[in-house]
């Protein structure tokens, strides 16, 4: 039986979703990539391969035809923006077709015509001027999950690479407002939909969560902050009571080195930096942003619209192959 095809969302076309998704399919052979349809402007997408010097034939295509095109084409199923897109120069005019590829991308997983929704970068900042309501694709992401009339799924965020990963428990927030957002319940529903996910998704029977502290030192028995104690504390030992193998507060400065990361199989951190420094620092080029709690895989590159580089040969497809190799593995253990 052929995998099903993954459905590939273009990003922001001014960033570099075009130049490394045109990067992957070359690469198709030498990683065994499952077969993609890019879901993006056909035109932008054509235009990009000719800066880069890429000798690529793009065909129209459907979830049904990818499988037969992939060695042969690039397969994309057409959505045109409104304005020409110029590498590095963002246009919010080309808002709605780039939101519309992520919807569109979930509606064909959704339907089973694609196994995994894998989506290159946007940038946020020109989403939000274009009237785009969510922090990111995690949180709209959730809202396309939602049964009609229901509530939507709470996402997690994991970056997930060989190396190390962690989840930040709050998300995109600033960082005066963590110590606001930061509840006991929040860490104990993000830590069980990881515990749950990494059995499920990832096949660990029995993770171990190691979960930070907010503070320096984990709050230094309450001298550095009453966070660790308050609400961290109380809620490793909710986790631990439902029998979730999770442990801390610890203090985040020294949870990271090699000795420490083989003790766990993911870090709960308490926020965004927290979480992504680490995870980045030791795998920026493997490195997948996955979104875990929903009823359909996603995963996608660690990395943004990198508009400096776009169009120029330097962006590296090598966290866009992972993320369509890990998206392509979750899959196949779901099926
Ligand atoms: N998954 C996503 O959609 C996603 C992830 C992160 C950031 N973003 C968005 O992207 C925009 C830019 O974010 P940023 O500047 O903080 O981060 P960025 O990841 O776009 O760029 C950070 C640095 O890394 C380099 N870089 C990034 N990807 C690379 C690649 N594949 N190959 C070579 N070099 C690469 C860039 O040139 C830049 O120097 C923001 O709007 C942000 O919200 C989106
Ligand atoms: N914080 C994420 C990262 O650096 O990978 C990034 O903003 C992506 O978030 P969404 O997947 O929600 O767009």
């Amino acid at each position: 039986m052929p995998r099903k095809p993954l459905a590939l969302s273009q990003g922001d076309p001014a960033g570099i979703g075009p130049d490394i998704a045109l990067m992957a399919w070359t690469k198709r052979g030498e990683h065994g990539l499952t077969p993609f349809l890019y879901l993006g402007d056909r035109d932008a997408l054509s235009a990009r391969a000719r800066s880069l010097g890429l000798d690529i034939p793009i065909a129209e295509a459907t979830a049904e035809t990818v499988n037969s095109a992939f060695d042969a084409a690039l397969p994309v199923l057409s959505i045109p923006g409104d304005a020409a897109v110029t590498p590095g120069s963002p246009d919010g005019a080309n808002a709605a077709s780039t939101i519309e590829a992520i919807r569109r991308a979930v509606e064909e997983t959704r339907a089973g015509r694609t196994s995994a929704v894998v989506t290159c970068p946007i940038a946020k900042s020109v989403l939000y001027s274009a009237g785009f309501r969510f922090p990111g694709h995690t949180e709209y992401l959730a809202d396309l999950a939602a049964e009609p009339g229901g509530r939507a799924p709470r996402p997690v965020m994991m970056i997930a690479s060989p190396a190390l990963r962690t989840v930040p428990v709050t998300i995109h927030i600033p960082l005066i407002k963590i110590a606001e957002e930061l509840t006991e319940d929040l860490i104990v529903e993000t830590a069980r939909i990881t515990a749950r996910d990494l059995t499920v998704r990832f096949g660990i029977a029995s993770p171990r969560l190691a979960v930070s502290g907010l503070n320096p030192h984990a709050g230094e028995g309450g001298a550095l902050g009453r966070e660790d104690d308050a609400i961290v504390r109380p809620a490793i030992e909710r986790l631990r009571a439902e029998g979730i193998d999770a442990f801390g507060p610890l203090p985040a400065d020294t949870m990271f080195h090699a000795a420490a990361r083989a003790t766990y199989d993911v870090a709960i951190c308490m926020y965004h930096d927290q979480a992504l420094i680490p995870a980045k620092t030791l795998a920026f080029d493997d490195g997948v942003n996955v979104t875990l709690g929903l009823p359909f895989i996603r995963t996608s590159p660690d990395h943004g619209t990198a508009f400096s580089i776009a169009g120029t040969g330097k962006a590296k497809p090598d966290s866009l192959i992972a993320a369509l190799k890990m998206a392509a593995d979750m899959a196949e253990r779901a099926a």
